[in-house]
């Protein structure tokens, strides 16, 4: 048996995993071609790397099909009710920092907390006869969040990515999404509300609480954690 390591397939979280990796002596890397999802391990035995994409990295570890996986706190406490019980955090990485926040349109001088949102959004209502969308992929949080707020005036709609556009394409009024430099958001004239902040993520190394482990995983585990500094 081996214990399976899941890691973003592409892009920055892809790349800063395999360096941080590689600062414990664990060399991480992607085999075959550019488009090949195959990957390799040095400098530790009975380790396997399985390359997913991060936002399926939470369900893998749920579902105990991956021993570890590297991914976004954002996306675990997302996609994973009751997240606690079904995966442990073993350490925070230091990159991917993203703030999930709540934004309305620059223009809406009058909202700058979610207090004024929550009059907005019945204003809303009752001019236009359906509730103020909020676009986001957020779905759990986002709810969560509003729902402990007591904003409930609002429809989720769905965006999958380039959500800072729904507003200017009026599929939605406000948005809910990951931002880090603030650019995305000023380039689309979007502004955070001051009571806005849903979350801070980072990317994080966690462990499946049900992944099954024979003993020998269990030897190997230790063996990494001891590599990673980890208790
Ligand atoms: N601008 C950013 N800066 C830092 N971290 C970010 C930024 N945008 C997203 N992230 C983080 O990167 C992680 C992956 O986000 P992303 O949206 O790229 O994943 P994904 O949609 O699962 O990717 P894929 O396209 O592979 O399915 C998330 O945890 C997120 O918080
Ligand atoms: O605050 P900033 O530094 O501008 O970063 C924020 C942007 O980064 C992420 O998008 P990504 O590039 O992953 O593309 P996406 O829109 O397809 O999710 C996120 O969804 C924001 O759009």
């Amino acid at each position: 048996m081996t214990l399976k390591l899941g890691v973003p397939s592409k892009g920055r979280l892809m790349d800063k995993t395999f360096e941080w990796f590689g600062r414990h002596g664990i060399t991480l890397g992607r085999s075959g071609s550019e488009r090949e999802y195959a990957g390799y391990v040095q400098g530790i035995d009975n380790v396997e790397l399985i390359l997913l994409s991060a936002g399926e990295i939470p369900r893998e570890l749920a579902a105990g099909r991956i021993h570890l996986g590297v991914t976004g706190t954002d996306l675990v406490r997302d996609r994973l009710g009751q997240w606690e019980q079904r995966v442990r955090e073993l350490a925070e990485l230091g990159f991917g920092q993203a703030d999930l926040v709540l934004a309305v349109p620059r223009a809406w001088v009058d909202v700058n907390c979610l207090d004024d949102l929550d009059a907005a959004a019945a204003a809303f209502r009752a001019r236009h006869g359906f509730r103020l969308r909020i676009a986001t992929k957020y779905h759990r949080l986002v709810r969560d969040f509003l729902r402990e707020n007591g904003v409930a005036d609002y429809q989720l709609v769905d965006s999958q990515g380039a959500t800072e556009g729904t507003v200017k394409f009026e599929t939605a009024e406000a948005i809910a999404d990951i931002t880090s430099s603030g650019d995305t958001l000023r380039a689309n004239h979007l502004k955070i509300l001051e009571d806005g902040m849903i979350l801070k993520s980072q990317a994080t190394l966690f462990k499946s609480r049900v992944a099954s482990m024979e003993a020998e995983d269990r030897r190997t585990l230790e063996v990494l954690k001891a590599r990673l500094d980890l208790d």
